[in-house]
């Protein structure tokens, strides 16, 4: 037992019990509650015991009414309090089970919450990246584990409290006498436990070693492998080692249980010797009855029994605790949340008034105004005057729209302006700048090539014009206005990407194209058009007799069926396909596809880039020759731009880049 795990459960448990508490208060008090009046109801009921030891311990005279006048209020006593304790104990229960997965619910999506808002220079710290994988581990089945321990600690105790309040009905030296007994033989069997625990911890690594090594000795081809080097022995004996180091630590810790066990027992048999003998001292000299010597005994043995159990939780909430300030801290720590993308999840945003595109004014004051929206309502190809989603109009008519007074002056598909002046970047704990003074325009609905070697910047340029960086140096305008300034949510709204490691949803077809746009519903003919736009049309239709969109995608569903790295490549460009993003960035969009999906793919991307304006970062200098700009990086710095013609004119690194390529494939 150290001192530090004390700490830990003073900065650890306890701020987070207070922190649950705050935001639940109701559930927490009936969480609390509940054992209090449990451990109440353990007076009632043994004093209306001892009541009716005593009445027919002195005879029953009298007739019928005298013996229901004194025997029948304690009996109805014992009853109640016993009834009381059953209905008690369940409520508590469904309260427990409630208050616990409510809390971790809460603790959990305060994690996600942060990981969800905060900018992505700190996921790059590899120290606050740990802290929140383990503050999202702890949060779930172990904070779910300290949570039930202390749920029984404070049964444990409220139930102690109400068989000291019973031993106290016997004299102060009974209950002092059932206190110090408690508190000793608790200790020393805390102490096991405690000892016990972190045998078990330190022995998982040379478990899980013996395992894997006895697992790898029964396989034929290890069989066969060692046979020839004939190292069998030397594996069966590494294997019987770890278990011998195993079985003599356990030995020891037995022995050593065992040895302890003795010296609580002894100490409580003379506690229950003493107070008994005192009982029965008192008993003679008439300052006692039978009935407060078999309940006071009755209360002594229940109390040993406790000290027992209050052990097993208190030992695990000691051993936890470490993790569960850790968890505290990270929660305690200032979020550093991006912009206003630190609201709570599952507020306004998600499923709210969505902001329609139309330009100021459009809405009337105070009021929302109907807008009629053709169909196809935003055309391809070119800036339009309202940023409406391909059909959200109905076929061949016309839909009118409720747009909300004050809603964003935007044109959507219209690509947008994006200037660099200047820029540089420095990651987190890094030495060295990533990009040295970049100065780039991308202009209105063009499409830009980045190309360059490994490592020359182009994924943390890409980054940057995403908004998921911010420069360390230099500045960045969208339309001339400054990217520090704009809303974040009007920014993210705006842009749309597919990068190489793309995240593969194990869920419906139409989920995975939906979480382009969280929080939107999407019609089918929306989600089939994002499907065709990327090319991935073909999916819906081999999903047709497993549900359609709605067919289950991937292992792990049950029902579901895995996909080629291509046909998960072409769904994360069908959910960028769904966004209504002016700035497109395709960050090795290709990498997972074979030849012939990619060139089909080419034409998805022309649809796909259409009237938006476009980055790209690839290594197939063959789709470069497409871009309506190249513009070459090497290490962080700009080198070249032109187009695909012009840099193979000047013969530079692209020139040098692109032929090498060429020979290879002709080679
Ligand atoms: N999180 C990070 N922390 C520190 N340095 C990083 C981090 N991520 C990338 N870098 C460094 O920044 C430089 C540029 O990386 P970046 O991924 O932008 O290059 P790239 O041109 O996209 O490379 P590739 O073609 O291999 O994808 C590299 O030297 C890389 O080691």
């Amino acid at each position: 037992m150290n001192v530090n795990s004390y700490a830990a459960i003073r900065r650890g448990v306890v701020p987070l019990l207070v922190r649950i508490g705050r935001e639940m208060t109701v559930l927490a008090a009936v969480w609390l509650a509940l054992p209090l009046l449990l451990g109440a109801l353990v007076v009632p009921s043994y004093a209306a015991q001892k009541r009716l030891i005593d009445l027919f311990l002195g005879g029953i005279g009298g007739n019928w009414r005298d013996l229901l006048v004194t025997a029948l209020p304690p009996l109805i006593l014992f009853t109640v309090a016993e009834l009381l304790r059953v209905v008690v104990t369940s409520c508590q229960r469904a309260a427990d089970v409630s208050y616990r997965s409510r809390a971790v619910r809460l603790i959990r999506l305060e994690v996600f919450q942060r990981a969800v808002g905060v900018p992505l220079e700190r996921m790059d710290d590899s120290g606050y990246y740990d802290r929140l994988r383990r503050a999202e581990s702890v949060a779930g089945e172990e904070l779910l584990g300290v949570l039930q321990n202390v749920f029984s600690l404070l049964r444990l105790v409220c139930e102690l409290c109400g068989l000291l309040a019973v031993t106290a009905m016997a004299g102060p030296y009974a209950a002092l006498a059932l206190t110090a007994v408690f508190i000793v033989s608790f200790w020393i069997r805390l102490e096991s436990d405690v000892v016990k625990r972190r045998l078990n911890r330190d022995l998982t690594a040379s478990g899980r070693h013996a395992d894997d090594l006895r697992e790898a000795i029964a396989k034929p081809e290890t069989i066969r492998d060692m046979r020839i080097g004939g190292s069998m022995k030397y594996l069966i004996d590494r294997w019987a080692g770890l278990l011998d180091h195993s079985l003599v630590q356990r030995g020891n810790a037995n022995r050593r249980e065992i040895r302890r066990g003795i010296v609580v027992s002894t100490v409580q048999i003379a506690g229950l010797f003493g107070t008994i003998l005192l009982l029965i001292l008192q008993l003679k000299s008439g300052g006692m009855t039978a009935g407060m010597l078999v309940i006071v005994l009755q209360a002594m043995r229940q109390t040993y029994h406790l000290s027992g159990t209050a052990a097993f939780p208190v030992g695990k909430i000691y051993i936890q605790s470490a993790k569960i300030a850790d968890l505290a801290a990270f929660l305690g720590e200032p979020a550093h949340l991006e912009g206003n993308e630190g609201r709570r999840l599952g507020g306004t945003e998600c499923g709210g008034t969505k902001a329609l595109d139309v330009p100021d004014g459009e809405a009337e004051y105070g009021g929302p105004k109907t807008l009629s929206v053709p169909y196809w309502g935003a055309e391809y190809g070119g800036p339009k005057a309202l940023g409406v989603q391909y059909g959200q109009a109905e076929y061949g008519g016309t839909q009118t729209l409720s747009v909300p007074y004050g809603a964003e002056a935007r044109s959507s598909f219209a690509g947008v302006r994006v200037e660099l002046e200047d820029v540089s970047y420095r990651y987190a704990g890094a030495d060295e700048l990533t990009l040295h003074g970049v100065s780039l325009t991308v202009k209105l609905g063009e499409t830009v090539a980045l190309v360059g070697e490994n490592g020359a910047g182009k994924s943390t340029l890409a980054k940057l014009l995403l908004g998921l960086y911010q420069p360390t140096g230099g500045r960045m305008t969208w339309d001339g206005e400054d990217c520090g300034t704009i809303d974040r949510t009007r920014f993210r709204r705006s842009t749309s990407a597919v990068f190489q490691d793309f995240v593969r949803f194990e869920t419906t077809l139409r989920d995975n194209v939906a979480f382009g746009v969280p929080g939107e519903t999407l019609r089918d003919e929306a989600v089939c058009r994002a499907l065709q736009t990327a090319g991935a049309e073909e999916l819906e239709r081999e999903l047709l007799d497993a549900g359609g969109l709605d067919g289950r995608v991937g292992l792990v569903a049950a029902g579901g069926r895995g996909w080629s790295g291509g046909q998960w490549q072409r769904l994360a460009l069908a959910r960028a396909a769904v966004r209504e993003a002016r700035l497109l960035v395709l960050d090795e969009p290709t990498a997972a596809l074979d030849p012939q999906h990619e060139s089909e793919l080419y034409h998805s991307f022309r649809r796909l880039a259409s009237g938006r304006t476009v980055l790209f970062v690839s290594h197939r200098l063959g789709w470069a020759r497409f871009a309506d700009r190249i513009v070459v990086l090497r290490d962080g710095r700009i080198v070249e731009e032109g187009t695909h013609d012009t840099l193979m004119q000047a013969g530079g690194e692209y020139a040098a880049m692109f032929r090498t390529q060429a020979e290879w494939y002709r080679g």
